[in-house]
Order: structure tokens, then sequence, then C-alpha cells
């Protein structure tokens, strides 16, 4: 068994210069490293300039399904990124629409339920799929057995289930209708996995993977997850910009996602993986899973090759 070294914490001008010297493409994280839901985290524009002017490469990849790439491409023109567009961005609406065609073959054109905001419903459409459920507004009633709305429609193909604001029980139970049809034959798609995610005010908020376990509950059934930490989305992403995975750095706010996909990616040769301190994980639990890695499930997976207080931090060292 290899034992992991302990991370590099970047807290001098010659250890921020090294690291960015180091990597020629970054993956950023969003929620807890860019922005806590609509406000910037302050400083890290000035980063993302500082990168632009050394000529390196980056894109966004967020396990948030709520947000098309569209809208994530406004979310950044609005809090003055420049020149972020739409192939610069992978949510996981994204992901999971990719998947369809990808993993499971479902052509363009096919229904698809949806348990999940309108980024999910967006990409669908932008793909030629047709999306059912998602933001309808016959979801948005109290439960009734009698409701049409828990009628199946046979020519779905395929559920996709992510975060929503708009959990309720008459959406949980349509969407089981669903995932238990035809023996549980329909393929079932998470958008990912995470527990919560940071929020502002310092609110911890419960994310997408608590929506996608419910649903993983309640039907007995596994899921796809297209979300970090798969190494799929991963692959995608590096060749899609053609990036050399051993000159690539993840950086991002939590462990057993954006942590564990840097580092079972292996990219920058396996020491390709920064954690900032400014979302979900805080000093006190990356010292906890230092000191304890195997008390967590693959524990030495989760351990950040180096570690920050924030995004922003990194240019207040240069
Ligand atoms: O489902 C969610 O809400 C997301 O998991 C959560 O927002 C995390 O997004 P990320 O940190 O990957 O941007
Ligand atoms: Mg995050």
């Amino acid at each position: 068994m290899t034992i992991k070294a302990a991370p590099v914490r970047i807290n001098s001008r010659e250890s921020a210069e090294a690291l960015i010297d180091r990597y020629d493409n970054f993956l950023f994280d969003c929620d807890g490293v860019i922005w806590l839901d609509e406000k910037a985290i302050p400083g890290v524009l000035r980063t993302i300039e500082y990168l632009n002017a050394k000529g390196k490469k980056y894109v966004f990849v967020t396990n948030n399904s709520s947000k098309s790439r569209q809208d994530y491409v406004s979310k950044f023109a609005k809090m003055g990124f420049k020149g972020i567009t739409k192939d610069k961005v992978y949510p996981t609406c994204y992901a999971a629409v990719a998947a369809l065609k990808d993993n499971y073959k479902i052509e363009p054109g096919a229904k698809v339920w949806v348990l999940g905001d309108s980024g999910i419903e967006q990409e669908l459409i932008e793909e030629g799929y047709i999306p059912l459920g998602g933001t309808d507004e016959r979801l948005n009633v109290a439960f009734n057995p009698n409701d049409e709305i828990l009628k199946v429609d046979p020519e779905v193909k395929a559920v996709i289930v992510g975060s929503t604001k708009e959990f309720n029980y008459t959406r949980i139970a349509s969407t089981l209708q669903y995932l238990l049809y035809n023996n549980k034959s329909i393929p079932f798609i998470g958008a990912n996995i995470d527990r919560t995610y940071p929020g502002p005010e310092g609110l911890i908020l419960p994310a997408g993977g608590s929506v996608v376990n419910y649903m993983h509950y309640t039907s007995s059934r596994e899921f796809l997850n297209v979300g970090k930490p798969s190494t799929v989305f991963l692959d995608s992403i590096l060749s899609h910009n053609g990036f050399d995975r051993s000159k690539t750095l993840m950086v991002g706010d939590t462990l057993y996602t954006d942590i564990k996909f840097g580092n079972d990616g292996l990219l920058g040769d396996g020491s390709g993986s920064l954690l900032v301190l400014s979302g979900g994980t805080k000093l006190p639990d990356l010292n906890h899973l230092i000191q304890n890695p195997h008390s967590f499930e693959d524990g030495e997976s989760l351990i950040p090759s180096f570690f920050i207080e924030s995004l922003a931090t990194l240019t207040e060292w240069l």
C-alpha cells in the first residue's frame, strides 16, 4: 500500500510561482471555488485574469446541474469574467446528456424524464431530446394519487436526476414510477454524488447527490454518476480541450468529488490536485483526513497534492 505524502500548503511567493509554472492547464470547480451561489469569491477574478496574462488554459467543471452551459456563460459575464464561452464550461447537465448518447446510445428525438432544475431540460433540448417532468408546473402541486402526471409515458427512454430546489412528493412519486417501470429497465443517470454544497452566508445546503441518492434508495436502483470524480467525465474534458494530463491541475473545494477526480485521473503525474478552503472543506476537515485516511472509503485518494486558503490567495502571493 502506498502512503500519500501530506499536501503542500501554498503559503509563499515561491510556492505560488512554482505551482503556476508547473501547470499549463487548470480545471476549476465552481461552487466554493469561484463563487458562493450568486456571489463571486473576492479576488478570484484577479487570479483568472493573471492566468489569462500568463497564457494558461482553463475550463470550469461543476457538479451542479441546475444551470445550462449558456446560463453559466451569462453568470460569468455578469460577475465580470471575460471570454468565458460555452465550450469552457462543463456542468453535469451537459455530462448527463452526453451519457445518453455515449453510454446508452439513445438517439436524439427520445423522451427523457427529468428530476432537476432547468439546466438539464435546456441541455436536452439543445441535443434534440424531449424533456418531461423537470420544471413542468403540473408537478408543483400537492400529491394526488389520481394525478395524470403519475401515469408513465412508455416512450420515455431514460431518467436524469440532479440538483433541484423544487423537491416535492409529486416529483419524487412520478420519478419513482419511471425508475420502477418495466422491471426497472429505463436507464437512471445521476448528475452527482454531492451531499451538500457551500451556499451564501456560510450556509451548507443540500446538493444534487442528496436528491439522486433519495431516488436510489426509494427505487433500490444503482445510477450512473456522470459528475466528478468520474474518470469518463475527466477523460472527455481533457480530450475536448487537448489538455496534457501531466500538465493539468484540478482546483476544488470538495475532497470526495474534486480532489478524487484529480487524483484518480492521475493529473500532474499524480500531483495534480489543489484544495481551496473557501468552500465546503475547512482546515480541520483536511487535518482529520490526513491523520485518519483509513477511516474514509478510499481515503488516500482524497488527499490533495496542495492546499491554499482560496484561489484569490494564489495571486496575493505573486
Ligand atoms: O448539486 C449541487 O448542488 C452541486 O453538487 C454542488 O453545487 C457542487 O457543485 P461544484 O462544487 O462541483 O461546482
Ligand atoms: Mg465545489
